[in-house]
């Protein structure tokens, strides 16, 4: 498949602290990439140089055949990148159906708002609760629906099943799994068996750099693995 999402020797930091070094990526039009690692390994980091929360010192981003590099976040989102942070990804005090309609407004897809309720029916039944007294289950499930509402070509979800019941967790993997069959996604996952469900391909990330690549069911049986997730 052809490459989608590029990234060429990327380098990227907070303040004069380097975190990514020279990492290069490559990502198909569809279908899962996992981002696997320990804790600090710069897994987040990545996810927002990627979507221009954090701007590349050196390296480039190419996204759909475009150098999308020095774009803003706006614009990479408007270009059909999809961000699901780690942290703070839905407005606690605003219902559901509000959180919904932020995402709506932006861009202007009302049909969009009914593909998500499909996919995530438990929503629907929430449209006037705050999202602050959502699970941590359905909270992920509304970060993830309003992501959905830009209509995103790539979608990146930094550990989308941290903190939620593993029944739940059940649900949005296959939700996850259904949807890469459309678009590309790169999943930052802690579960090692859910990121391989969901992706064909894997990126090891240790200490900034890449150090393991390849299709998941390879990666699976590498020895080296293990030593690179192991805290
Ligand atoms: N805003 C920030 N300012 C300064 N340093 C940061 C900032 N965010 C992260 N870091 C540092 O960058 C490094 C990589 O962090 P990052 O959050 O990318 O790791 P991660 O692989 O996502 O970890 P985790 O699995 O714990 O979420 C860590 O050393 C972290 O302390």
């Amino acid at each position: 498949m052809p490459e989608f999402l590029n990234l060429k020797h990327l380098d990227a930091g907070y303040g004069r602290s380097q975190v990514l070094f020279g990492v290069n990526m490559t990502v198909p039009p569809r279908g899962g990439v996992a981002v696997l690692g320990r804790n600090g390994a710069g897994k987040s980091t990545l996810m927002k140089a990627i979507v221009g929360e954090l701007p590349a010192w050196r390296g480039g981003v190419q996204f759909n055949g475009q150098d999308i590099d020095r774009r803003r976040t706006e614009e990479r989102v408007r270009a059909g990148i999809g961000y699901v942070p780690q942290e703070h990804s839905v407005f606690g005090r605003l219902s559901v159906r509000d959180n919904l309609a932020v995402g709506s407004l932006l861009h202007r897809d009302r049909s969009a708002v009914d593909r998500v309720m499909m996919m995530f029916p438990k929503l629907g039944q929430r449209l006037d609760q705050p999202a602050g007294t959502l699970s941590g289950g359905e909270r992920k499930m509304l970060a993830i629906a309003r992501a959905m509402l830009g209509n995103p070509k790539l979608l990146l979800l930094d550990e989308p099943t941290e903190g939620v019941w593993i029944g739940v967790i059940e649900e949005i993997t296959e939700r996850l799994i259904e949807l890469a069959r459309e678009i590309a996604i790169i999943i930052v996952e802690q579960h090692l068996d859910l990121a391989m469900r969901v992706a064909e391909q894997a990126y090891v990330v240790d200490r900034g750099r890449v150090a393991l690549s390849g299709p998941s069911q390879q990666l699976r049986d590498d020895p080296r693995l293990l030593t690179y997730l192991a805290p």
